[in-house]
This record gives structure tokens, sequence and C-alpha cells, in this order.
């Protein structure tokens, strides 16, 4: 079992932690989290959202997203309300001038690879966009690897190990979501949120909140194959 990442021992009859020696979070605010990745190969960035906010899958005719938009969000963590902001670009390349100026404000950002077509991998793109966030955005930025599509199992060939890897050299969790499916998708942006959230409150002598074995704890809870 790994630990809430929360200070607090246990919880008040209101059901909130007590904040007498930790740093009250403040519900007012807003967390910036991004989505980037490829738009040739359309690897889901609206589709993502949409299930998440919605719970609905955006099957049928692909339309492009032009420029930027963004949906809010509010996410229970820890019987506390973390509101995210999350910001849907374009992939394409001829908006790239556009999402680079988004990419200061963001605190999370769920960058996208394409498992269902070897170009994620071989061509460097999933690198490229990471090398991307790196210079773009805050240095502190929470970054998730994502690898949606997951329920096209008979069309991937890059396998998940291959995911795996690079997400280790860029230090990032990964994860396979589908919004086909719903798999994994509220988890990503419940881990994104639970680190911000910690991160609003955390003091100097507590122990860091540890985005990578929550992930895995939760995957194992939920009996996540990724299809
Ligand atoms: N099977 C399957 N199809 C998906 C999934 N996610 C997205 N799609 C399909 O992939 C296509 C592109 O999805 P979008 O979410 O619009 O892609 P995008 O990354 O936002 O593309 P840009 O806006 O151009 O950057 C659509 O036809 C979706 O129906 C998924 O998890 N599984």
């Amino acid at each position: 079992m790994v630990s809430s990442g929360s200070a607090s021992g246990s919880s008040t009859d209101d059901g909130h932690t007590p904040t007498s020696n930790i740093c009250p979070y403040n519900e007012e605010l807003t967390h910036k989290t991004i989505l980037v990745g490829d738009s040739g190969v359309a690897v889901g960035k609206t589709c993502v959202l949409v299930r998440f906010k919605d719970g609905a899958f955006l099957g049928g005719n692909f339309i492009a997203t032009v420029g930027i938009d963004f949906r809010n969000k509010v996410v229970d963590v820890d019987n506390l309300k973390v509101k995210l902001q999350i910001w849907d670009t374009a992939g394409q390349e001829r908006f790239r001038s556009v999402t680079h100026a988004y990419y200061r404000d963001a605190q999370g950002n769920l960058c996208f690879l394409y498992f269902t077509s070897l170009c994620s991998l071989c061509g460097g793109r999933s690198s490229a966009w990471l090398t991307e966030i790196h210079e773009h955005a805050q240095k502190d930025v929470v970054i998730m690897l994502l690898g949606n599509k997951s329920d096209m199992a008979a069309e991937r060939v890059v396998k998940m190990e291959d995911g795996e890897k690079l997400a280790k050299e860029y230090g990032v969790p990964f994860m396979e979501t589908s919004a086909k499916t719903g798999v994994n998708v509220d988890l990503a942006f419940h881990a994104i949120a639970k680190e911000l959230k910690h991160r609003a409150t955390q003091q100097p002598n507590e122990p860091k909140f540890q985005i990578h074995d929550y992930i895995e704890s939760q995957k194992h809870k939920t009996g996540c194959c990724g299809l």
C-alpha cells in the first residue's frame, strides 16, 4: 500500500484532514495541465480529455484541434477539491508557436505517445515532445507519458516496454490509456492532481509524494492490463 502523500494521520468528522501542523490546501487554486503530442497520427488528446471530463468517447470523424482549448474539472483528492484546468493543444506543427506560450503556465503536462505506429519512437517524436516540454515548461512541471489507444491491441507495433524505457530515460511515469474504454484515464489525471495538491501543502521536512509508486499501486488495484 502506498502512502497517499498526506502528512495527516486521521480525518476530522467532516472528512477533512486536520490542518494544525500542515499547510491548509486552498481549494480556490486552479492547476493548469497541458496535453501535448502529435496530430498527424492523432494520439487522442481531445478524446482522452473528453473521456475524463464527460465520461464519453468521441468516436467517428476526426476533427483536428485548432490552436488551443481548455476544460475545467474538479477532482477529489484526499477529501479536498482540486481544480484542474486542462489545456488541449493542437498537435499540428503550424500551431506550435501558439502552444509554446502556454507551456510556461502549466504545472502539469501529459505527453502522448502513439504506439500503433513506429513513428512515435523510431522517428524520435516522443523524445522530441519530452525535450520540448523541458525547454519551454517550468522546471518543476509534473510530466507524465501516456500511450493512448491501448484498446487497439491488433494494430500495436510499439511494445509497452518501449514506452516504459523512454519514460525511464526522462524520469517520468508512464501509463497506457484508452479514451475508448476509459482504462487509466481517470488515474492519469488523478495522479497529476494528487501530486499538485501535495506540492501545494508540502512541508519542508515532509517526504515527497511518490507519483510513480502511486500509479503502480493504483494500476494493480484496478487490475490494469492496458486493454
Ligand atoms: N480506438 C481508439 N481510438 C481513439 C482513442 N482516442 C482517440 N481515438 C480516435 O483517434 C482520432 C483522433 O483523436 P483526437 O482525440 O481528436 O486526437 P488529437 O490528438 O486531439 O489530435 P489533434 O487535435 O490533431 O492534435 C479520433 O478518430 C478518435 O476517435 C482510443 O483510445 N482508442
